[in-house]
């Protein structure tokens, strides 16, 4: 199985919540003292410049861009100074949410899956092998919409650096290949509406653009 092509492997989507301080301090949140952990479905999958749907009943999609870790290599209950074995790659990616379906839950005391899990939720560029990104932890992820920068952040401003999320995630969830993990986003999330073009990145090193319909 060519790693690439991870997406359509059928595995796990593993999000991580509030791991930048603006983002927390933008959502009125307190800080975390653990990693705060959510699925996406893998029907959840977009690919490089397709459609986001918006979901029944929402009227407040946001978007999230995050970095993503693809599991290269099976782990469980992994040290985190072994963690980065575990890394076969990277993308770019969207942690795309319902923002008013998921407020109507957390104010329930109910799951936020759909508000996170629904159907073009899970927006990807293209695969990055781990060699061809040494430089994982000092990033610099950006999203523009209709060709606006609204969100730039480093990935050396996340609260659980991604070695200390393998480390933690695998205690729970068996790691395996073709696994994505969405290690969380910085502060400048905001609504998309249709028509609306989303563009993503890793510095000038890789770029995607998505739809929404
Ligand atoms: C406690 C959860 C807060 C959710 C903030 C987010 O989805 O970015
Ligand atoms: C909660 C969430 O999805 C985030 O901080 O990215
Ligand atoms: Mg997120």
């Amino acid at each position: 199985m060519r790693l690439a092509r991870f997406t359509e492997f059928g595995k796990k989507i593993i999000c991580v919540g509030l791991n930048y301080k603006l983002h927390v301090k933008e959502m009125k949140n307190s800080l975390p003292t653990t990693p705060i952990v959510f699925l996406k479905p893998p029907t959840a999958y977009v690919i490089n410049e397709g459609s986001i749907r918006i979901p029944k009943n929402c009227q407040e999609l946001h978007h999230e861009v995050e970095l993503g870790v693809v599991i290269g290599r099976k782990g469980s209950s992994v040290n985190e100074n072994e963690a980065e074995d575990l890394i076969g790659g990277y993308v770019i990616a969207l942690d795309m949410t319902a923002r008013d379906l998921q407020s109507k839950a957390k104010s329930s005391g109910k799951p936020w899956s759909i508000a996170k899990g629904f159907d073009t939720s899970c927006p990807v560029g293209n695969f990055i092998p781990k060699e061809a990104l040494p430089n994982a932890n000092s990033l610099d992820i950006w999203c523009k919409v209709n060709g606006q920068l609204k969100q730039k952040g480093n990935t050396s401003d996340m609260i659980f650096t991604i070695p200390h999320l393998i480390s933690y995630i695998s205690q729970y969830f068996t790691l395996e290949i073709g696994d994505l993990i969405l290690t969380g986003t910085p502060d400048g999330v905001g609504p998309v509406n249709s028509n609306d073009i989303i563009e993503i990145g890793i510095g000038d090193i890789s770029k995607a653009s998505f739809k929404i319909e």
